[in-house]
């Protein structure tokens, strides 16, 4: 100790901007490397050196994808350890190993300081909670000693590279709080195969997505001044797949999906979640008839977007405002948009020009073929589970045939690929038994939704 305090500030300075150097002779003075920080800091103050310690600071705001970054590299490191001030949470995100665990803990560094090594440079990590309009938010600063702020960026390097490595074959789920895109969470990617439509429409649907990646149609967008983006309208009854499929194209192009419910927004938040759309996305638009997009131009072409402003009755998002983000200057290049709708007879044709809406996939209610993929589906074997060779073509056999009864026993375009799965998934021990109690599901069903349409027309008349 006596030895630290004979260093001049200078010395102290160009000791801590350097990787280990002087800091090692001293640290076995010290308890830990937070107590030989704190030290050298305090020292600088009491030290008046005239001028102030020179230091690059990398600042992280809450709602930017790196704070996500930083903060899983300071946990995977065990670096929330060397914080004082920590906060725990549930961890509703990360996947533990044990499945079973209720409640998984969380705990990550609160607002306050520590220090940590990182590649031999002595760094400070600091939360603050600065002033937002009307309220506070988290940010986050990485500092170094030195005006060279290299060291920093390679940190961010590191924490962006383990990041993504814990996402590979995962789509990451966007959704809009406010005006601000949000991180909800990260699935696995789902396989293209797992969703069941009509196989033309799924062909027609993935040979376009093929076809606008190609980088020479991107060349092409770009010779004729086209804006490099596609849209599609996903059009069918609830629980048809729509979401599942727009899920399962960002797995496969490995992209991020943004999900926006056009119920909940208005056009002020909705030009605020474009404009921060990154490059290379799936838009999720679900829902588009629910706002002032039901209401049609009619027959008058003339008809200006203030009109349309001002026939809107409600708040919410406005056929303009719709379509000023779907053409605007804030919609970015390179970006896939989906649509989806219960309703498309209600949308504008404005709406679903080519242009905005390129393709138009209609999704069903299960008919035989769909009733039939979606038995095998759920039932069928992995490959490591048929029990040895010889059993693999018996097995098959028998779930075809069985496949082939239950197919039989419902009735076409009448329930939902949702509903036959979520009957299956009661039967999932017994194939059999799924095919057995077929014919009461059927009628059960039939019943609730006879009841369900009664009661539908009657508030309507009343209404
Ligand atoms: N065609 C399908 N193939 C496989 N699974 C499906 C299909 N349709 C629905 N499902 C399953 O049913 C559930 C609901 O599906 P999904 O949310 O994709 O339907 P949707 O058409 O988007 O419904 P909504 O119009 O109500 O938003 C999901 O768990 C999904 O896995």
């Amino acid at each position: 100790m006596t030895l630290l305090s004979n260093v001049s500030p200078p010395l102290i300075q160009e000791a801590l901007s350097q990787p280990m150097s002087i800091l090692d002779l001293f640290l076995p003075g010290f308890s830990n490397i937070t107590n030989a920080a704190n030290w050298f800091i305090d020292h600088f103050k009491s030290q008046d050196l005239g001028s102030p310690l020179q230091a690059s600071t990398l600042r992280i705001k809450r709602h930017d994808e790196t704070y996500d970054m930083i903060q899983a590299w300071v946990s995977n490191h065990g670096l929330d350890d060397a914080a004082r001030c920590i906060r725990a949470k549930v961890n509703t995100k990360r996947r533990t190993h044990d499945a079973r665990t209720k409640k998984p803990l969380q705990y990550g560094p609160w607002e306050g300081a520590f220090y940590f090594w990182y590649r031999r440079y002595l760094l400070s990590y600091k939360t603050t909670l600065v002033d937002v309009g009307f309220h506070k938010e988290e940010q986050i600063s990485i500092t170094c000693v030195g005006r060279s702020s290299q060291i920093l960026k390679c940190l961010m390097e590191d924490c962006r590279r383990e990041y993504l490595d814990g996402l590979k074959n995962k789509t990451t789920i966007y959704v809009h709080r406010e005006n601000h895109w949000k991180k909800e969470k990260a699935v696995d990617a789902r396989p293209l195969t797992t969703v069941i439509l009509d196989e033309e429409q799924k062909g027609q649907l993935l040979n376009d997505i093929d076809k606008f990646l190609d980088p020479d149609t991107k060349i092409r967008y770009s010779n004729h001044s086209i804006p490099y983006k596609r849209g599609y309208l996903l059009h069918g009854p609830p629980g048809t797949g729509k979401t599942s499929f727009s899920l399962s194209i960002a797995g496969a192009l490995d992209m991020d999906i943004y999900v926006v419910s056009i119920p909940s927004m208005d056009d002020e938040k909705l030009n605020d979640l474009f404009g921060a759309l990154p490059d290379k996305c799936v838009v999720l638009l679900e829902d588009i008839d629910a706002a002032g997009a039901t209401w049609s131009r009619g027959s008058d072409a003339e008809d200006s977007d203030s009109d349309l402003e001002t026939r809107s009755p409600k708040k919410g998002v406005t056929l303009s405002g719709l379509l000023n983000v779907l053409d605007g200057v804030s919609s970015q290049d390179d970006r896939i948009l989906i649509m989806t709708t219960n309703h498309p007879e209600k949308l504008d044709d404005a709406l679903t020009r080519p242009g905005r809406v390129d393709l138009k996939i209609a999704f069903q209610l299960a008919n035989r073929s769909m009733a039939n993929k979606i038995y095998q589906f759920m039932f069928r074997q992995p490959e490591y589970d048929h029990g040895g060779i010889g059993q693999q073509g018996k097995q098959d056999e028998m779930m075809e045939e069985l496949a082939k009864t239950f197919t039989e026993k419902v009735p076409e375009f009448v329930f939902s690929p949702a509903e036959v799965i979520a009957y299956l998934q009661q039967h999932w021990d017994s194939p059999t038994d799924a095919v057995k109690h077929c014919d009461q599901w059927v009628d059960d069903l039939y019943k609730e939704k006879k009841v369900k349409k009664r009661a539908i027309g009657k508030g309507a008349r009343q209404g």
